[in-house]
Parts: structure tokens; sequence; C-alpha cells
């Protein structure tokens, strides 16, 4: 039988309870996770109780038990937090990072060790096993290390493997991309309210309206402009609509976005470098 790992969380935000949530749904028991935080004890007294793990308020315990440690806290906050338990990392731990920007060198220099570290940018439907993840290695890495991070984030939706100057795309594509989509529903659910539609059944025909498309993209050979262009009838209510939105240029909003996204991703890699010199 595989080696249950012992996994301590390093911060326990919105993307580690994410995670918690789809492994513990999967193949992870609870008591094989170990959760930290900068302060917040009623946070950590909430994820007890909501999944079962186990709580920790010394970082250097909780390193110390686990094989594996997952960084979790905000880029900002890794320096501090890390010198907190550098004393207790090893280097046979292997060391998950999910922050954005992060560089694999980064997390090495703050660990003080010949540490293997996987970065990874997942994002938070991991909570129901739909996570879009990439992951690559540090310089200390190697192909077990891999396969252990892979088969953890499989647990909780896709894992791709790419080089790791792509993963600030990823980040800006995929990381940050569920929040384009609720930025979109969101805007549907006011167009709704502002042409009368009650909220009710304006919510339950957006979200079978999104639910419907993506299984579409997922299941249709066609490209999505094909897709659209069925939907859109020449001189109907579609091509009206679109119109709109080509004036307010939406597509090129997403790509400056998704471009913004990710030149963000860069600048808090570099930040770190630069506080941390
Ligand atoms: N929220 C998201 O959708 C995604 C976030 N990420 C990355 O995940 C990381 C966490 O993001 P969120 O969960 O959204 O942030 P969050 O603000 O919800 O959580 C941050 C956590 O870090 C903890 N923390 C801060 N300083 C600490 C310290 N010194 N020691 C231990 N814990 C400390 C806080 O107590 C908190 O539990 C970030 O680096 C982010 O780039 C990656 C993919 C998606
Ligand atoms: O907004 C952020 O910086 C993080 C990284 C990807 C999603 N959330």
């Amino acid at each position: 039988m595989e080696k249950q790992h012992k996994i301590a969380f390093i911060g326990a935000g919105a993307m580690a309870e994410a995670m918690i949530a789809g492994m513990t749904k999967t193949l992870y028991k609870p008591n094989q996770l170990i959760v930290t935080n900068r302060a917040n004890k009623d946070r950590l007294s909430y994820l007890a109780n909501t999944y079962g793990v186990r709580t920790e308020t010394n970082k250097q315990q909780a390193v110390q038990e686990a094989d594996i440690i997952i960084l979790a806290m905000k880029p900002k906050d890794v320096a501090n937090s890390m010198a907190e338990f550098v004393s207790s990392i090893r280097e046979d731990h292997l060391i998950i990072s999910v922050l954005a920007g992060v560089a694999t060198d980064s997390i090495v220099e703050l660990a003080k060790k010949r540490v293997p570290v996987v970065r990874a940018m997942p994002n938070t439907s991991a909570a129901i096993g739909k996570s879009a993840t990439a992951i690559s290695l540090g310089k200390f890495a190697n192909e077990q290390h891999l396969a252990i991070a892979k088969s953890l984030f499989e647990t909780v939706g896709l894992v791709t493997v790419v080089e790791e100057h792509h993963l600030h795309a990823v980040t800006a594509l995929s990381g940050s991309g569920p929040a384009y989509v609720y930025y979109l529903v969101e805007a549907m659910e006011k167009a709704a309210n502002e042409i009368g539609l009650e909220s009710n059944v304006a919510k339950s025909l957006i979200l079978q309206t999104i639910i419907g498309a993506a299984e579409m993209l997922k299941h249709s050979p066609k490209h999505p402009s094909a897709l659209r262009k069925e939907v859109t009838s020449p001189n109907g209510t579609t091509e009206a609509g679109i119109r709109v939105l080509e004036a307010y240029r939406y597509q090129e909003a997403m790509i400056a976005c998704i471009k913004r996204a990710m030149e963000r991703s860069i600048e808090l890699g570099k930040e770190l470098i630069a506080m941390t010199k």
C-alpha cells in the first residue's frame, strides 16, 4: 500500500480550505492533515469541526511531524512564516508551494536547505474536485516528488505539468480564472434584475446556462467561436447583444485582464526577492 503521507498546511485561508475540502473527500484521511495559520484560532476550530483535520498552533511541531509541507500563505507572508519553522525543515521533506508568483528557488533559499520543492497553481474549484492545477519542479525535486505532488493534486482535479516559467501564465489563466467566471455571473444576475426577472428564477437559468455551455465546450469538437455562431441567428437577439459587447471591447478587456494578472504574478515573485535581500 502507498505510504500515507502526513501533510502540514501552513496557511489556512481560502485556497487551503478548498484543498482540504477536496482532499478529505477522496484519498486522504482527515488525521493525515495538520493545519496551521498565523494566529486565528477560530478559523482553525472551524476547519477542525468541518473537516475533522488536526490543527496545530506550533508550526515547528506540525512541520516536524509532516512528510509534506504545503505553503498556503500570501506571497508577502512566506518569508516571515518560513522563518518560524525553518529549523524544522528537513531535506527529506517535500515542500509544495501554491503561492502565486513565487519561484521554487526563492522557497529553497528561505528553507536554507537542499529541499525538494514543487510549485503548484491550483484553483478554488479544488473544493469540489474540479481544480485545474499546473505543477512544476524546483531544482532539488525529482520525478518521485513530481509523482507525489501529481497524485495529491489529482485528488482535487486535473493536473498538468509545465515548465516553471509558464506558471505565471497559468496563474493568470486558471488560478484566477474562476473569479472571471464569477464576475460574469454577477453581471448576468444584475442584468436579470434590471430586466425584471425574479432573482431565484434568474439564478437557476444562469447556472444551467453556464453549466450547459461548459459541458458543450468539453464534449463538442467544435471551436468556441463555432458554438457561439450556432447561437447567433442573423439579425437576431444574440447578434444584437454581441455587437454591444464588441462596442465595449469585451474580448480585448478579457485579454488585457489575463495579461495584467500574469504581470502581477511576476511582480509578486520580484517583490518577495526584494523583500528578502
Ligand atoms: N485563493 C485562490 O483562489 C488561490 C490562491 N493561491 C495562493 O494561495 C495562497 C493563499 O491564498 P488565500 O488562501 O486566498 O489567502 P488567505 O488570505 O485566505 O489565507 C492566507 C492564510 O495564510 C495564513 N498566514 C499568514 N501569515 C502566516 C504565517 N506567518 N504563518 C502561518 N500562516 C500564515 C493566514 O493566517 C491565512 O490562514 C496565496 O499565496 C495565493 O497566491 C493559489 C491559487 C488560487
Ligand atoms: O489572486 C491571487 O493572487 C491568487 C492567485 C490565483 C488566485 N488567487
